[in-house]
């Protein structure tokens, strides 16, 4: 009985094909705690893959930025390490990808929690190609953040402590509902930069650019 309930949505996830503005898209969600390398790889995917990077937090700040009435909402969630409502990052989110003529996408910080991952899958019908995961020790994101040095409001380590804390409350969870349906790839993000990326590029072969 179960069997035949559940077998539907399982084929619908399979067959789904991730339309979007009259385009078809591939996304890739790339995940992992605060300081974990995503924008710095994400920014080598570009590079090397074509690749168009949508930063959910990049996003977030440039609403802060323009004036926009959820500015303060969003900044003071931002300094909390808390996660802004889903309609309004979902809404950022999808209106970069309908502008963007390109039809890959790197949707890095997103989602962030199982109501982020679910509201994003039922506005836009969107499923990941698969979900790169960077996994890395508190001790050296926390190195790595303190030593950023771009002025963001949450690398302090009052904010800090509390984005680690979303992260495994509420990240992980997400990383372990796809991991269950095999779409996570891990990646060792503790290693140096490049070190990391050789372990990208592997798993990004596949979309490597046809020579002409
Ligand atoms: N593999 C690495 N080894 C050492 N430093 C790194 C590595 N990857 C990134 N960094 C540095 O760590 C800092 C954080 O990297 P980055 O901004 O890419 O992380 P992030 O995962 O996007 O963080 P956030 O979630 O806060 O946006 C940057 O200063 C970056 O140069
Ligand atoms: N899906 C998301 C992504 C981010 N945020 C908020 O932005 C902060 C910074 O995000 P980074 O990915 O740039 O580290 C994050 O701590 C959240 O406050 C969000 O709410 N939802
Ligand atoms: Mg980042």
């Amino acid at each position: 009985m179960g069997t035949v309930v559940d077998a539907p949505a399982v084929v619908a996830e399979e067959v789904t094909e991730n339309m979007l503005g009259g385009k078809k898209v591939t996304a890739v969600f790339v995940l992992g705690g605060p300081g974990s390398g995503k924008g710095t790889q994400c920014a080598n995917i570009v590079e090397h893959f074509g690749f168009t990077h949508l930063s959910a937090g990049d996003l977030l700040r440039a609403e802060i930025k323009s004036g926009s009435e959820n500015g303060t909402m969003i900044e003071n969630m931002i300094k909390e390490g808390k996660i802004v409502p889903s309609e309004v990052t979902i809404k950022l989110l999808q209106e970069a990808m309908i502008k963007n003529e390109n039809d890959k996408f790197l949707i890095d910080g997103f989602p962030r929690n199982e109501e982020n991952r679910a509201a994003f899958e039922n506005v836009t019908k969107i499923s990941p190609a698969f979900v790169l995961f960077f996994d890395c020790s508190e001790k050296e994101m926390e190195k790595r953040l303190l030593g950023r040095n771009q002025g963001r409001v949450d690398d302090n380590i009052e904010t800090i402590k509390k984005r680690f804390k979303t992260f495994v409350e509420s990240s992980l969870p997400v990383i372990e509902h796809y991991n269950s349906r095999d779409k996570v790839k891990k990646i060792d993000a503790a290693k140096p930069i490049p070190e990391v990326f050789e372990d990208v590029k592997t798993i990004f072969a596949p979309y490597a650019p046809k020579a002409e």
